[in-house]
């Protein structure tokens, strides 16, 4: 592209502000074909963090799904993202347990009965998500930003431009001034071509800042939320911070933040600028009184549209909530479709969806038909107000005092214009001030929809600060004592339901904020409110090589003494308890096998990821052998390989979750195995088997179940009383020689009755024979 430039004459016949103008017309061509344009693509390549962008094969690509991401040696992990035959890398590193901590103080709770409003508590809490949003001025949204703000005040200083040259060029088409129209025409080009990029820039640039905000927060959130043992937050948020749908938080009311907030810089900062920068062009062709009449007209507005506005904060955050009930009972429908199908509860499904999603229209209904009276009154005191009161505002120096010079000014009046320069001028003045308050009556406008658009975002800002708040001030669970690799101890523990804790009990009663100092006396009324104690004074010692059966009827808290072991719930009545940590110490297999998004060879592994697998040195042998002990070892081939992916919650049959389950403990060879019923769908050859197996290993189990048939395999019995008393009893289960004749005397029996079926087709063919002979 050329750009022909005016000649030094032309640039010399023109005023000193038209030649600023040009000049800053010609700057911003001259950026955009320079290359300084390509500063916010270079500057976002650099934010993506893409190291690496070739195009891949198909089998670097299958790589790349099984691996998900690669150890870097300073502890973060470059996620692999596979996508259109190329894969991004992104370095993500953990936020370190201290930031959270230190973050927890600007977090308090907030009482439930907090309505969300444009006060202190909003600024506070929108300071607070600021913080992890945008943590520094030197952070790369500073540097989006920057370059945003730059467009704002960019597209404001050519709207002045524009104004301007409009007056210009009528004034010249009034006073038949062609060679000045043609001019003027031309510069009208030259500045519709930064006005148009600067507009679609800042769309990009806002667009791209809730981007990089959502992102910080998301992974904030995901670390905070998905934080591993002792604090399992994600376990630990609904039955302890009262908090649910915590899906649509993360997905949804993240992004709605984000896009908000962006959208209100840009809405603040503009109409702000334009505000100021037009009044003041304004105020010097309307003089002290007609600037006047304007600041009130601004007063009275801004008081008629307070007055007008409803409580948009509350209605956006009833809306977030209505959202996620309606979202979350589409997800469980879908999560248990068979189980919905087998009964066929479609119309039962359908009834309870429909009313959600009912209460969610009526919400959103009313907000429109509130919005109706509120869009009305803006229109009619924003369009057709401010156009009349800016009618009369022009009027002011047509009509009372002497023309004043605004707008683009020729050095002086030319000989043969003499007759029609005053009103050529009075047009130009008129028209320029006309555009000008066309704008600012935009301005206006924008700036009073800001309002709106601040107590939608206080209603997010409150669900999100709930959502950060609540998982912040989830207490540290104590972990179970670190002992001896061979022994898992419980001395007088109280195996209870855990209850909301303290904290959560003062923000639920307390009515303000300042009111939260009632958090005493909330612990008082939480240690005085006695839990439901399921086992009261638990005690055993478990060593290595000895292996317990916990029992009891339904219900009686055979699970929960699990819970308390693998450090889910906490021990309470003051009890102790002790047990080797991590994998390699207990690994609990529980009542429903859980399958994870991934790989054939991923479901065994789990926990455990591909590159942990590569790390440990195992074999694809060893995981056959695994699964030749599970009875599983047709898999592979059945589905296609190890790095099949499929949904295997679906694609596995009950029995062949539990045993992959089974598999996984094999696999991660712990030194105790808590086996919660997991085995009650795998034929009983099977099951036997699998026990065997685990023994041979060095695994001692805690297996908890109602079948007397696996008793054979344990040491010891824990009976749970189940009378509500919270009594249960210890029991050896005989010595090795007692087990040994149980289990001949069991074998014998199940051979005896083996041969029941023999022995009935023998007495159906007597009495065969029988009714043979009568005849
Ligand atoms: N998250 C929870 N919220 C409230 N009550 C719970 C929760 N989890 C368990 N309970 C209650 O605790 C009691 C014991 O539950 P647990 O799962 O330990 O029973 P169980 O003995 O394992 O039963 P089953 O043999 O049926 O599996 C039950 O009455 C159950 O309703």
């Amino acid at each position: 592209m050329v750009i022909h430039l005016p000649n030094a004459a032309v640039l010399n016949s023109l005023s000193p502000k038209t030649r600023r103008s040009l000049l800053v017309a010609v700057f911003t061509l001259l950026l955009l074909r320079g290359g300084i344009a390509s500063i916010p693509k270079a500057a976002f390549s650099k934010l993506k963090n893409v190291t690496t962008r070739r195009e891949v094969t198909q089998d670097e690509l299958a790589q790349a799904l099984q691996q998900v991401y690669v150890d870097e040696p300073d502890g973060s992990k470059t996620l692999l993202i596979p996508s259109k035959g190329y894969i991004s890398k992104v370095t993500i590193s953990p936020t370190p347990a201290s930031v959270i901590e230190e973050n927890t103080k600007y977090f308090p709770l907030v009482p439930a009965s907090h309505k969300p409003n444009l006060d202190k508590t909003f600024l506070r809490q929108l300071m607070a998500i600021m913080r992890i949003a945008f943590p520094s001025w030197r952070s790369k949204e500073a540097l989006v930003l920057v370059m945003h703000s730059f467009f704002l005040v960019l597209r404001t200083v050519l709207s002045v431009g524009v104004a301007r040259l409009d007056g210009r060029i009528v004034r010249d088409l009034v006073s038949a001034d062609g060679k000045g129209f043609l001019k003027g025409l031309g510069l009208w080009f030259l500045l519709a071509i930064p006005s148009t990029y600067t507009n679609s820039m800042i769309r990009h640039l806002q667009a791209k800042l809730s981007l990089r905000m959502r992102t910080r927060l998301t992974r904030y959130t995901d670390d905070l939320y998905l934080s591993p043992s002792p604090d399992l937050r994600y376990y630990r948020v609904a039955l302890e911070g009262g908090l649910t749908d915590v899906d649509q938080y993360i997905t949804s009311d993240i992004a709605s933040f984000c896009d908000a907030l962006a959208g209100i810089y840009g809405n603040v900062l503009k109409p702000s600028l334009d505000l100021v920068l037009f009044t003041s062009q304004l105020a010097r062709s309307l003089g002290a009184r007609g600037t006047v009449m304007l600041f009130m007209n601004y007063y009275i507005t801004a008081r008629i549209l307070r007055a007008v506005t409803p409580a948009f904060g509350r209605l956006a955050a009833v809306e977030a909530r209505l959202e996620g009930e309606y979202r979350a009972g589409m997800g469980r429908v879908g999560r248990e479709s068979e189980e919905v199908a087998f009964y066929d509860g479609g119309l039962r499904e359908r009834s309870i969806l429909l009313r959600a999603y009912m209460r969610l229209i009526k919400h959103i209904n009313s907000i429109y038909k509130i919005r109706i009276a509120y869009e009305w009154t803006e229109d009619f005191v924003i369009k057709y107000l401010w156009s009349a009161a800016g009618y009369c505002l022009i009027s002011i120096p047509v009509f009372w005092t002497r023309v004043r010079s605004i707008g683009v000014q020729a050095q002086g009046p030319r000989p043969h214009e003499k007759t029609d320069n005053e009103v050529a001028n009075r047009t130009e003045a008129y028209i320029s001030s006309r555009r000008l308050l066309l704008s600012l009556a935009d301005a206006g406008g924008r700036l009073m929809y800001v309002y709106k658009d601040l107590l939608e975002l206080a209603g997010l800002t409150t669900r999100l600060y709930t959502l950060l708040s609540t998982l912040h001030n989830l207490p540290h669970l104590r972990l179970p004592n670190d002992a001896d690799e061979d022994l898992v101890a419980l001395h007088n523990v109280d195996v209870g339901i855990p209850t909301a804790a303290a904290a959560f009990v003062a923000a639920s009663q307390s009515t303000s904020s300042e009111d939260l100092a009632t958090i005493a006396d909330a612990e008082e009324s939480v240690a005085s409110k006695a839990s439901t104690v399921l086992v009261k004074g638990l005690s055993f010692e478990l060593h290595a090589g000895e292996h317990l059966m916990i029992t009891g009827s339904n219900g009686v808290g055979k699970t929960a003494v699990a819970r308390v072991l693998a450090g889910l719930w906490a021990a309470q009545g003051g009890g102790e308890v002790s047990r080797p940590h991590g994998k390699k110490g207990v690994l609990v297999v529980p009542q429903r096998a859980y399958m994870v998004t991934g790989s054939l060879l991923d479901q065994i592994i789990y926990p455990d990821s591909y590159p942990d697998f590569v790390k440990s040195g195992r074999t694809l042998d060893e995981l056959m052998e695994i699964l030749t002990a599970v009875n599983l070892a047709y898999l592979p081939g059945r589905e296609g390989g190890w790095t099949t992916r499929k949904e295997w919650r679906d694609v596995l049959s009950g029995g062949e979750k539990q045993r992959m389950a089974m598999a996984r403990v094999f696999y991660h060879r712990p030194k105790f195995a808590i086996l919660d019923e997991c085995t009650s769908a795998v034929s009983s050859d099977v099951e036997g088997r699998m026990y065997e197996h685990a023994k041979s290993l060095g695994i001692t189990l805690i297996t908890i179940s109602l079948r007397p048939a696996l008793m054979r395999y344990h040491t010891q019995l824990l009976t749970i009383a189940g009378d509500g008393t919270g009594r249960w009893s210890l029991k050896r289960i005989g010595t090795a020689e007692e087990r040994m004749d149980l289990d001949r005397e069991i074998v014998s029996l199940e051979n005896r009755l083996a041969e029941v079926g023999k022995w009935e087709q023998r007495v159906e063919e007597l009495e065969r024979m029988l009714s043979v002979q009568e005849i």
